[in-house]
């Protein structure tokens, strides 16, 4: 494949510099580097190891350096895919933020092929963390970590970046981790952006009205689902499925029977949002992974995490609580996430 337009080699560094200004008045400043076909292709040695695979895409470890690890994603060659491609892209560009994902470089030949340089996470994604047999059980701490760090990328491209984004689709296997277990939220693939709270799906067709639909099952809010309409709390009612997730260790949808995990939480959901019961420590332990180590976990700190789990799936989307609400609560009231640094946000 040819080096299009203004693609360099990788050893002529040339680097891109956006500065979308957020409304707290900080400047979001990234370098990424334009890199040529060949190029993708010396990174990663022919694309000889592949790290994971998406619906759009194939992500192959890179090597900067022999030291430095980088990720590829390559997405699938078509004209219709490469606006999938073009989209992620120019959000990356204007996100910065210690729990997105970074994009560190990019091959774009402005037609239909486009691959993303980001930064490598060592630990995969959360849904493999959490589901897969061959990884550690996650201590309860990490997973609390990992909800609150997953809030706060929400709640930056919500309400502290402009052009405001919806994600679209929120999971755990969108959910990346470093060496240390923090969390990085990827794949904007599915994001819309610009409007301030709510939008209709831009790929209603006029003719056949069929509305294409963006999430993943188990994760799709049924408001969404109902009325075809996207909105910041669409990525609320995926995080609580996340949440869930975390407290129970059970796949959104099960491998084995297929049942939802919103349907198996839901009569513990209508207990929570039942302000005159107090949930009974049994329900909270029946109801959390048995993996976790008894004495690891805090009971009141499930309670609170059940509860945001509770208001964000199980509301209507006008009273779901918004990302800065939930980093709110989760800063008052779950104290071990001081060992994340100053006790509040990272
Ligand atoms: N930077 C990275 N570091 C390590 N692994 C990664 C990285 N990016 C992606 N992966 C792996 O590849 C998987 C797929 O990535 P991603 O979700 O971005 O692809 P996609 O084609 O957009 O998928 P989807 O079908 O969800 O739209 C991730 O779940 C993860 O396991």
């Amino acid at each position: 494949m040819a080096c299009f337009l203004n693609c360099v080699r990788f050893d002529v560094t040339k680097t891109i510099t956006d500065k979308p200004t957020s409304k707290e008045g900080s400047v979001a400043v990234s370098s990424v580097t334009c890199y040529s076909w060949d190029d993708v292709e010396a990174l990663t040695s022919n694309f000889s190891r592949l790290i994971g695979s998406g619906g759009y895409s194939s992500i192959y470890m890179a090597r900067l350096s022999s030291s430095a690890k980088a990720a590829i994603k390559v997405h699938v060659s078509s004209h219709r895919l490469y606006k999938i491609f073009r989209l992620e892209l120019d959000i990356l560009l204007r996100l910065q933020h210690p729990n997105i994902v970074k994009l560190l470089g990019y091959f774009d030949d402005s037609e239909e092929n486009g691959a993303l340089l980001l930064e490598y996470l060592p630990q995969g994604n959360l849904q493999e963390n959490l589901h897969s047999n061959s990884k550690q059980v996650l201590p309860w701490r990490n997973r609390v970590a990992i909800a609150f760090q997953l809030v706060q990328a929400i709640e930056h491209i919500h309400e502290k970046c402009i052009p405001q984004i919806v994600h679209g689709d929120i999971k755990s296997s969108n959910v990346l981790l470093d060496k240390n277990f923090n969390s990085k939220l990827c794949d904007f693939g599915s994001a819309k952006v610009g409007f301030s709270s709510m939008v209709q799906p831009s790929a209603i067709s006029p003719r056949s009205r069929h509305v294409t639909m963006v999430g993943s099952p188990g994760y799709t809010d049924p408001h969404y689902l109902r009325t075809g309409v996207a909105s910041k709390k669409m990525d609320m009612y995926g995080f609580g499925v996340v949440v869930l997730e975390l407290i129970s260790g059970k796949e959104a949808v099960s491998a084995g029977n297929g049942e939802m995990l919103v349907h198996v939480a839901a009569p513990l959901m209508h207990e929570i949002l039942d302000s005159s019961i107090d949930i009974a420590e049994d329900s909270v332990r029946g109801f959390s992974d048995p993996r976790m180590l008894r004495d690891s976990i805090d009971i009141d700190e499930v309670k609170t995490m059940l509860g945001v789990a509770a208001l964000c799936i199980s509301s209507p989307p006008s009273l779901r609580p918004s990302a800065s609400q939930v980093t709110e609560t989760l800063i008052q009231k779950i104290p071990s996430l001081s060992f994340l640094g100053s006790g509040k946000r990272v």
